[in-house]
């Protein structure tokens, strides 16, 4: 076996200086050609006899650069169709690894790329379809620090993050760059899509001038996504991105706003977006915001942060999830609420633990208190999927009179991870 190890070694060593000389290789500005080659035409055939696209577009295509920002839900489709289309140089930026979690909507990954980085697994992925199209994998978060260097060695920019930090980062040095930003967004059953920074119509802060509140902001970690609505978008992403790059939009002066709801009829609709602000502070008349600024601050809310740990509550105010596993081994009388919504309750929960949601709470507290004096229960433990509703839900519990109760930290997530490994994880 330590033979075996040593080879495995040795060969994860030469697959990294490999892709470390592709990567350089990548790394270089797009070569323009002046027509298409006979691979290409053979290729893009289907394409270059559509009357309104033709060889003229898809020479255009072939010369363009584009960088899509994410390799996730919307990124992920939005790649696969800009790589196979014909697009000559793609950049993709993502810091983030595949997870199985990841695959039932980022169809550009595979279970062989788990643990990969996703602006690798990509570039694997069109190189399998297309090996022609030139690929620079940036496996790194994207900030203030960075953005503009690499968004001005392309053409066109796709936003296909999933925070509000990066939207406005992205926005800005779009803005700055010179350079349209193709935007999308999907969480649960609905998606939009917008472009912003083109043909003179407006930026997305002339749109939204101020950040949402960070609580207020969800995402499909939290939220949930049906996998085909981020598909639907990054699709359609990739649809105008080809048609800017092409030169299809060159005379179109008005600018939309597509919504997208997968449960209702009719799916789509379009509003006419809002002009350009003449006060927008980054691409209005006197702009105050000349270089890019710190996002995070600005939005109250970083890019990495979506699974924040809470801290609202005391130490002594939590248990531990071995703490909890000796209440049940020592068979103390006690209750178990579990605040988690009732599709979450219905994946999974702990035996013998009632559910009622932390936003149900407050109107179903006699009941609770009832049932607490009925049972003469000891103490009150609150479980939740990670253990940030549960610190919330002990804080209204003790306003309320409430006070032998504390809430197991980490929730269902740490109990499948420490204590009991056949526990889902979701
Ligand atoms: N500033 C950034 N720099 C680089 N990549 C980013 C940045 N912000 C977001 N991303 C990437 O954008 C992608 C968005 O994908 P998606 O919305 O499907 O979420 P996810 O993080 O993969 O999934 P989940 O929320 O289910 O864990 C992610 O892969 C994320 O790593
Ligand atoms: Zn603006």
């Amino acid at each position: 076996m330590e033979d075996e190890l040593k080879q495995l070694r040795q060969r994860v060593a030469e697959l990294e200086a490999q892709l470390d000389q592709q990567q350089e290789a990548n790394n270089v500005p797009l070569k323009k050609v002046d027509q298409l080659n006979n691979e290409e035409i053979r290729r893009f055939g289907r394409q270059l006899i559509l009357p309104e696209f033709g060889p003229e577009a898809q020479l255009k295509l072939r010369n363009s650069s584009i960088l899509v920002v994410g390799a996730g839900g919307l990124g992920a489709p939005a790649i696969l169709y800009l790589g196979s289309g014909g697009v000559g140089r793609l950049g993709i930026v993502d810091h983030d690894e595949v997870d199985i979690s990841n695959l039932h909507r980022q169809v550009i990954h595979r279970e062989k790329t788990k643990g990969m980085n996703k602006a690798v697994s990509a570039m694997l992925a069109v190189h399998e379809i297309h090996p022609q199209c030139q690929v620079t994998p940036y496996p790194i978060l994207l900030d203030s620090t960075n953005a503009l260097s690499i968004i001005k060695q392309y053409d066109i920019v796709l936003d296909a993050t999933d925070n509000v930090a990066t939207r406005y980062l992205l926005n800005d040095a779009c803005v700055l760059a010179g350079k349209p930003l193709v935007s999308g967004s999907a969480l649960r059953m609905d998606g939009q899509l917008t472009v912003y920074n083109h043909n003179g119509g407006p930026c997305y802060r002339c749109i939204h001038p101020v950040p949402p509140p960070p609580e207020t902001v969800t995402n499909c970690s939290d939220g949930g996504v049906l996998g085909v609505i981020p598909g639907v978008i990054g699709v359609l992403q990739a649809l105008e991105a080809i048609k800017i790059a092409s030169g299809l939009t060159e005379n179109q002066t008005s600018h939309g706003f597509l919504i997208f709801n997968g449960c209702y009829s009719p799916m789509f609709r379009s509003i006419k977006l809002r002009g350009k602000k003449k006060e927008c502070l980054v691409c209005g008349e006197n702009p105050k915001i000349t270089e890019l600024i710190d996002y995070v601050e600005f939005c109250g809310a970083g890019a990495t942060d979506k699974e924040a740990s809470l801290f609202v509550l005391k130490p002594e105010e939590r248990i531990r999830v071995q703490e909890y596993k000796n209440v049940l081994e020592n068979e103390e009388n006690h209750l178990l609420l579990d605040v988690r919504s009732p599709v979450q309750y219905r994946i999974c929960s702990l035996p013998n633990s009632i559910s009622i949601p932390l936003d149900k709470l407050e109107s179903q507290l006699p009941g609770l208190k009832e049932k607490i004096e009925k049972q003469n229960a000891e103490n009150v433990y609150v479980v939740c999927r990670l253990g940030n509703d549960s610190q919330l839900a002990v804080q209204m519990l003790q306003k309320n009179g409430i006070m032998n109760v504390r809430d197991i930290a980490g929730g269902l997530y740490k109990w499948a991870t420490d204590i009991d490994t056949s526990f889902p994880i979701y």
